[in-house]
């Protein structure tokens, strides 16, 4: 089977009203690109007003809480995000992981959350800098897939679901995992996806984040089981942001 690019823009605590041009120059330009799945993903306060400025497109959250409501101050159900007009969320980014001390079981919850509700899920996985340095990331981090994909994410779900292997010391820095790594981890999570689900587990698209430009995006998307990219940075204006969705366009399988 054959699975479309897909290319997210992730534009982590930035974004106004006046950012909201960006947003409908990413939607118009991504039309010159039908072979490729492309969305943004805004702070949750900027979904419904980005949204409604680009009808069709898909704007997408950063998290999502994992109970259907009730006493949870500050955070927002998958049932208010899609009445906001959200179309998918970010689930488990290591910034949350982080700084939120969110567990694989938390993401997990929120993953199943948010699929039940109709909303398409970008998991983030990912190892830090001392883990690579430690030769052990491949399976740290297949462990953490294991730990935090929704079990039964089969069939029609599984074109929903998408993972994003984003390593920690990558995001932000300017430094991309080296080609061989990035297709050995690659391959790494699409065998535990085949445990998890089956033959459904080809389905389920595995991006790669941390750093990606122009520049580099053409190369990163040429290896094996690179399925498009979360793009933080350089996702925030159309003129960044759209050379890596025309590589992606450039990539045949
Ligand atoms: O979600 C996006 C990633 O954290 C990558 O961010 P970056 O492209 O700024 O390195």
């Amino acid at each position: 089977m054959t699975r479309r690019m897909y290319v997210v823009g992730n534009w982590k605590m930035h974004g106004v009203a006046e950012d909201i041009p960006q947003i409908q120059a990413i939607a118009e330009g991504a039309k010159s690109y039908p072979g490729v799945d492309v969305a943004l993903c805004v702070p949750s306060i900027l979904i419904e007003r980005a949204a409604r400025a680009v009808p069709g497109f898909p704007i997408g959250a950063q998290d999502v809480h994992f109970a259907e409501k009730g006493a949870h101050t500050g955070c927002v159900s998958s049932a208010m995000l899609r009445d906001a007009g959200a179309k998918l969320t970010i689930v488990g980014h290591s910034e949350r992981r982080e700084g939120q001390h969110e567990s694989d079981e938390e993401v997990r919850s929120k993953a199943k959350a948010a699929l039940a509700d109709d909303l398409s899920v970008i998991l983030c996985v990912g190892e830090s800098l001392a883990i690579r340095e430690a030769g052990t990331a491949v399976m740290t981090v297949q462990a953490q897939l294991d730990a935090s994909l929704p079990e039964g994410a089969v069939g029609s779900v599984a074109t929903r679901l998408a993972v994003a292997y984003e390593p920690i010391w990558a995001i932000g820095t300017g430094k991309v995992a080296s080609l061989a790594d990035l297709g050995e981890m690659h391959a790494a999570l699409r065998e535990r996806l085949l445990v998890a689900y089956g033959d459904a587990g080809r389905e389920v698209r595995i991006l790669y984040g941390g750093s990606v430009n122009a520049s580099n995006a053409a190369e990163i998307f040429a290896v094996e089981d690179v399925d498009g990219a979360l793009v933080g940075g350089a996702s925030l204006t159309a003129d960044k942001f759209l050379p890596i969705v025309e590589a992606a366009a450039a990539i045949h399988r």
